[in-house]
């Protein structure tokens, strides 16, 4: 190939991929486009990357088979309904099925044989390596679905202790273990795992600690998706809006010419304002596409006011026309205000409060809650601290503790392994949750501070999980 012919195809790879960033930046800003500025400040705060939200649309979903159950991936495939089913070798009878399959219709579901399970909670059982016949405690326990595998792990000689302070959540839990049949082996109890008491001491335990749960991208994937609904159906009723008023202004351009050729009172100033009007709402219309797209709270609200003394202005044109004895105008000009001002509220309708979301799926008003809201975060770290350190007190000397969140927020993280580090400095020592070996646990990355790992979307294709592991120092070996 001659040097020119190379040149021309290296600045087209180069424009390729320029073209790649650029789609990819410009994908990444409609995705901003659908958050609330605060949230997205909380993303950047807490160096969340963006392209997580690119991603999450195209997650797999896991499946975990119970220990003793042999099922080729053949069998594994038919009962699903799928070819796509990835066999996962670094976590114990784990595999990664397409999204959309229903594992409510696989057989082995219906006999309590295959459980749905993200990657990243398997991940935490895998870093708490849980032994046979051992005793466990799991101080959150509520679904249950690392507590299933525990016992799954743990055998019929081990026990594993649940414990969870909502007693909605611990009955589902209930039902959950009687249909894996791990009842013998799981023991549920409904108290408040900052003071639960047991004398005996456990071999490892779970604090998979209550958190803003910001981490469970696929309520972000749902919450963004309902967005786009919302944003797509304020577009049509902008849209409708401006053919609606372009409509009226023909209507009113014909009226015009009919009044003029009959009557010279017709060219009145009032006419012509109420078009100027019927253009400015054009205007408003188109703004508030713009607006919409936008989504910032703040600018919505704004877009209400300017709305709102524009209805009013509106308003004053009838009383006007009224005053010119212009009857019949007056009559048409109420019946469209009222139209207007009903189509402009309900554009206006703030996107962020709009209830349209479904049972299980995030509002604006669940993430603010749970993520934004200063009071109730400081409450969460603080509860965090108290579960950690009553793990840590019913732990035994030489037992191992796991700390994890599906939260991305690092003061509900790392900030509390620093303080539990420094609270019980010569009790208790960090560990890699996975023994530092990349082969051990290939899905996921260093956290902000040693011997800790994140998962999230974009390296682990899962949802977010923050995990640390301890081990409780022996009375002997303490300084
Ligand atoms: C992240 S979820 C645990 C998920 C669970 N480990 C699983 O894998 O299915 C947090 C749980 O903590 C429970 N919780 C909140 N405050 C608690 C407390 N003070 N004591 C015990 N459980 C608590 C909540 O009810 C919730 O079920």
């Amino acid at each position: 190939m001659d040097p020119s012919q190379r040149t021309s195809e290296n600045s087209l790879v180069q424009n390729e991929q320029k073209n790649e960033e650029q789609d990819k930046e410009q994908k990444n800003k409609n995705i901003l486009d659908l958050l609330p500025s605060t949230f997205t400040q909380f993303l950047k705060d807490n160096n969340i990357n963006l392209e997580y939200f690119q991603e999450i649309e195209n997650f797999p979903r896991y499946i975990r088979l119970k220990p003793d159950i042999k099922v080729s991936i053949e069998e594994l495939k038919k009962d699903l309904g799928t070819d796509d089913v990835q066999k996962i070798d670094y976590l114990c009878n784990f595999y990664s099925i397409p999204e959309n399959v229903k594992i409510v219709n696989s057989k082995y579901y219906s006999q309590g044989l295959l459980y749905g399970i993200d990657l990243s909670s398997a991940a935490v059982i895998k870093s708490l390596d849980p032994q046979k016949g051992e005793k466990v405690l799991d101080l959150c326990c509520c679904p249950g679905m690392k507590l299933c595998n525990i016992a799954d792990i743990i055998g019929a000689e081990g026990k594993a202790f649940g414990v969870d302070i909502n007693e909605t959540r611990l009955n589902t839990c209930r039902s959950i273990v009687k249909k894996y049949k791990l009842d013998h082996i799981i023991k549920l109890e409904l108290a408040d795992g900052t003071t639960y008491n047991k004398e005996s001491q456990f071999d490892r335990v779970l604090v998979d600690a209550e958190c803003t749960h910001d981490g469970s991208l696929k309520h972000l994937a749902k919450f963004i998706k309902n967005q786009k609904a919302v944003i797509e159906d304020m577009q049509n009723n902008a849209k409708e809006t401006i053919d609606n008023n372009e409509q009226n202004l023909d209507k009113k351009q014909n009226n015009l010419d009919f009044k003029s050729s009959n009557n010279k009172d017709a060219e009145n100033p009032s006419c012509q304002l109420d078009d100027d009007q019927v253009e400015s709402l054009n205007q408003t219309a188109d703004k508030q596409v713009e607006q919409n797209n936008t989504c910032n709270q703040e600018e919505t609200n704004q877009s209400v006011d300017t709305l709102d003394s524009q209805i009013k202005e509106n308003q004053k044109v009838p009383q006007l026309q009224k005053d010119k004895k212009q009857g019949t105008e007056k009559k048409i000009s109420n019946r469209e205000l009222k139209r207007r001002k009903k189509q402009i509220e309900k554009n206006n309708s703030n996107i962020y409060t709009q209830k349209k979301v479904k049972k299980n799926e995030w509002s604006m008003e669940d993430f603010q809650e749970r993520v934004l809201d200063p009071i109730k975060l400081q409450n969460i770290v603080d509860l965090q601290k108290k579960l950690l350190t009553n793990g840590f007190k019913l732990c035994k000397e030489g037992g191992y503790i796991v700390y994890s969140t599906c939260s991305f927020a690092r003061n509900q993280n790392e900030d509390v392994v620093e303080w539990f580090l420094n609270e019980f400095k010569d009790q208790v020592e960090s560990i890699h949750p996975f023994n530092n070996d990349v082969s051990n646990m290939p899905a996921c990355k260093p956290g902000f501070i040693q011997n800790t790992v994140r998962f999230d979307p974009f390296v682990s294709k899962s949802g977010g999980m923050f995990v640390s592991k301890f081990i409780k120092k022996q009375k002997q070996l303490q300084n």
